[in-house]
């Protein structure tokens, strides 16, 4: 596929598919440690499966250090991963350097938070987009076809007329423009997969809008699957096509967009939803956000990823914890016929019919409702099978 609006494979399509996706970093020892038969590690990533599919933004929603960074970097193989699988196309890909490597990342891409940390200050844009489209073989024979390569990634990113910006150095352009600059080198791959991680956090208020504006229009013109990763779950319902929701290294929640960001089934979160305000939430009677905002969502840190938590990870922050909760890591459980899934004790009826939710809970408050417990369980989420 080149940069062209023809894309002929058909939308949905599977690119990218993560299967038990775990990465654990080495602690440095200290003197006590010596003496340990197991040695430390932090825990970043634990078995984390999605798919990415072709034409569909999915997110990747977690607060800061629940691992969504270690995720791109495993599906853009730049960290070895510890366990797990990455089929590109369905076939297993494990690339270390050299030409495999450049081969993956042509069909993978992956664009950073910082536009102004990944281009060089002492190079201009067209060294940048020229470097790429080299490297990647789509510069075409001769200074022509190049110049006209060039002023069409710049178009694709609407930085118009190019000559404005094709001379320019980082430093002459705004934070979005450089941002763009930066989406405009990666699509000098003519990539399948653009992993984006906050890709708009560093940028002005004013200027995210057109930026994510732009991505959807790659991933419709273009028919791109797009990893979207963010803190920020309100720009997921936004963006997203699917949102899937982490937690201390663990996957745990997931389904369309509209559904998790609108009816979260977890309590991690609902906090998520609770703390970005969504005025589509806010009650008409002044009262500020809806009535359900004001149920205590769990409180306290994120727990240590070099001995966390037994059980569900959520448990010691969760004001609807179980028994269960704090001894058996929860599966994915199913919470609609159309892909809604969360991985919580409270939706499998018969733990909540053995005990009472909140009876585990940092401060056992048996007032506190549970959000409804139901449903079936996902037996093929727990064979491995995430789809
Ligand atoms: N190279 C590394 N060595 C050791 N620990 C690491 C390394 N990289 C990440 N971690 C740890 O792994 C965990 C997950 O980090 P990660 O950066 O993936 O989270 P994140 O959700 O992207 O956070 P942020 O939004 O702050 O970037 C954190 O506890 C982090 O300290």
């Amino acid at each position: 596929m080149t940069l062209s609006e023809s894309a002929a494979a058909p939308a949905d399509e599977v690119v990218l598919d993560a299967v038990g996706l775990t990465k654990h970093f080495p602690v440095r020892r200290r003197l006590r440690g010596l003496f340990s038969r197991t040695p430390a590690v932090v825990h970043a990533v634990d078995d984390v499966s999605f798919a990415l599919r072709r034409g569909r933004v999915t997110a990747l929603v977690g607060e800061s250090g629940s691992g969504k960074s270690t995720v791109a970097r495993l599906l853009a193989q730049l960290y070895p991963r510890t366990a797990g699988d990455l089929r590109l196309h369905g076939t297993s890909t494990r690339v270390r350097g050299g030409r495999p490597f450049r081969s993956y990342v042509r069909r993978v891409q992956l664009i950073l938070q910082d536009p102004f940390a990944s281009l060089n200050p002492v190079h201009t844009v067209r060294y940048h987009l020229t470097r790429s489209l080299r490297i990647h073989g789509n510069a075409g024979r001769g200074a022509e076809e190049l110049e006209a390569a060039l002023g069409k990634l710049l178009t694709r990113v609407s930085l118009t007329p190019p000559e404005r910006y094709l001379d320019a150095f980082p430093h002459e352009l705004s934070g979005g423009q450089r941002q763009r600059v930066a989406i405009a080198r990666a699509l000098g791959a003519d990539p399948e997969v653009l992993l984006a991680d906050e890709p708009v956090s560093m940028l002005d208020v004013s200027i995210r809008l057109g930026v994510l504006n732009l991505l959807q229009d790659l991933k419709e013109r273009l028919n791109i699957a797009i990893l979207y990763i963010t803190h920020d779950i309100a720009s997921a319902r936004y963006f997203a096509d699917e949102t899937i929701v982490m937690y201390a290294g663990r996957m745990v929640e997931g389904g369309d967009s509209e559904t998790v960001t609108q009816n979260p089934a977890h309590p991690y979160t609902r906090l998520l939803t609770d703390s970005a305000p969504d005025p589509e939430r806010i009650t008409g009677d002044g009262a500020g956000v809806d009535a359900a905002a004001g149920e205590d969502r769990g409180q306290g840190e994120p727990p240590s990823l070099i001995t966390p938590p037994a059980g569900c990870r959520f448990h010691p922050r969760c004001p609807h914890a179980m028994r269960r909760c704090t001894v058996d890591l929860p599966p994915r459980l199913t919470i609609d016929r159309l892909g809604h899934w969360a991985a919580c004790w409270l939706y499998d009826p018969a733990t909540v019919a053995a005990d009472t939710p909140g009876s585990a809970a940092p401060d056992a408050d048996p007032a506190v409702p549970a959000p409804p417990a139901a449903v079936e369980r996902d037996d093929t989420a727990a064979r491995g099978e995430t789809r």
